[in-house]
């Protein structure tokens, strides 16, 4: 990819891709990785003399203005941690009054874009939006690595229109995920949670040959219990990937892991009844909403020894206290590894290692979720592509 000590940025207007698309709960950020992330490319560019114009989706509105997925926010926060005021410019990215605003811009100076996803042709890379927002830079600079996945206006559309190259963090990621899939040091143990199987099933078939266990948790195990003949009672699943599931339960047996038990509620509710059952024999009106005490002990002794771990997704409905009990023991477990290298991806089991105080026990921790996953999939990503 092209280096950021390659462009030439100083008295430039640098626009920045970057991707904070963080969690938001009435106006608060919940988790400031990606704001602290990018800050290493941004004051690298500020100290060799640009101004810089920052842009971001957030969330995902539908093609037009809505209050609720607004970036403002996010500008106390950035100021704060830039050290420097961020200027927030609420009109329309594509708009002439946006392209006044940041030419007004003096070097050493920041502002920061709307949504650019309240932009309609974001999302289908429309070349008209591609111009207008290549109007706002001298140069482009791509750092958002999790939104590298996506073939949009903001990410790979500009990059075309404009001298590029990528940020330290979109670098720094690439190479730490490229030592899962350039030869990984074995034993190799992944570990795959979160809601939809559907999402996720692509990179478990094709990691299933390159890995010596794959541990599943989280909603997305209940469609595999289900493959394999088990009563899930109300739990989430899939039915139209069961076919699919039980070809790689049969297929890969001695590589899958899947949890025993389950702590089982009788309501999707942060104070439901729960009880611990066996993972196949769920009682009808109830469903599995974490992993089981059983289930976490497998899980954390398959994973001793391993030399290359990767986590992707929380192996229970962790945003209720009561059910965050096998995501936090499986944080712990990871980060409590020695000699391994460990990475972990997805917003949630990135949140639940900075909650558990332990994040600095980890060897790389990906800002990028999808991103992440297509990466180890094998996909080229088209925001990589572009910076070559
Ligand atoms: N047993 C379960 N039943 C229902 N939902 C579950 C269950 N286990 C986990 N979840 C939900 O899965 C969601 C997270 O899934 P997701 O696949 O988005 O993971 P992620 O780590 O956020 O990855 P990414 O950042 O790639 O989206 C959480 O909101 C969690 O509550
Ligand atoms: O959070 C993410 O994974 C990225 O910001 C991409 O968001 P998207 O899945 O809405 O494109």
């Amino acid at each position: 990819m092209q280096n950021l000590n390659t462009l030439d940025v100083a008295g430039k207007r640098v626009l920045v891709r970057v991707d904070y698309n963080v969690p938001i709960k009435g106006g608060v950020i919940q988790d400031d990785t990606r704001i602290t992330a990018s800050l290493p490319t941004l004051n690298a560019l500020l100290e060799r003399g640009a101004s810089l114009v920052l842009m971001s989706h957030l969330g995902r509105p539908k093609g037009g203005s809505d209050p609720k997925y607004s970036l403002e926010p996010l500008q106390g926060p950035l100021s704060q941690a830039l050290g420097r005021p961020v200027k927030f410019i609420a009109s329309a990215p594509s708009s002439d009054e946006t392209l006044q605003a940041v030419q007004a811009l003096q070097p050493g100076e920041v502002a920061l874009l709307e949504n650019v996803r309240f932009e309609a042709g974001e999302e289908k890379n429309d070349p008209a939006l591609v111009e207008k927002l290549a109007r706002l830079g001298d140069a482009f600079v791509l750092d958002a690595f999790g939104s590298a996945h996506r073939a949009h206006a903001s990410v790979s559309g500009v990059a075309g229109k404009l001298p590029h190259a990528a940020g330290t963090l979109l670098q720094t990621e690439v190479d730490a995920l490229d030592r899962l899939i350039n030869n990984p040091a074995h034993p190799y143990v992944v570990i795959i949670g979160g809601a939809k199987v559907s999402d996720k099933i692509k990179v478990i078939e094709n990691l299933l040959p390159k890995v010596d266990k794959l541990l599943i948790g989280g909603g997305m195990a209940y469609t595999f219990i289900k493959a394999r003949g088990g009563q899930i009672g109300e739990s989430i699943h899939e039915d139209d990937q069961l076919e699919l599931a039980r070809r790689l339960l049969d297929e890969y047996a001695g590589k899958i892991m899947l949890p025993s038990d389950v702590i089982a509620a009788d309501a999707f509710d942060a104070e439901a009844n729960t009880q611990v059952v066996p993972s196949g024999a769920i009682p009808d009106g109830w469903q599995g909403l974490d992993a089981g005490p059983e289930t976490v002990k497998a899980y954390t002794a398959a994973l001793q020894g391993a030399k290359t771990v990767f986590w992707n997704g929380p192996l229970g409905v962790f945003e209720f206290e009561k059910f965050a009990g096998g995501t936090n023991a499986i944080a712990k477990a990871v980060a409590d590894l020695s000699g391994a290298y460990t990475v972990i991806g997805g917003g949630d089991s990135v949140s639940a290692i900075n909650k558990s105080g332990q994040a600095d026990k980890v060897s790389h921790i990906s800002t990028g979720g999808g991103a992440s996953l297509e990466l180890l999939e094998g996909q080229q990503l088209p925001g990589v592509e572009a910076m070559q």
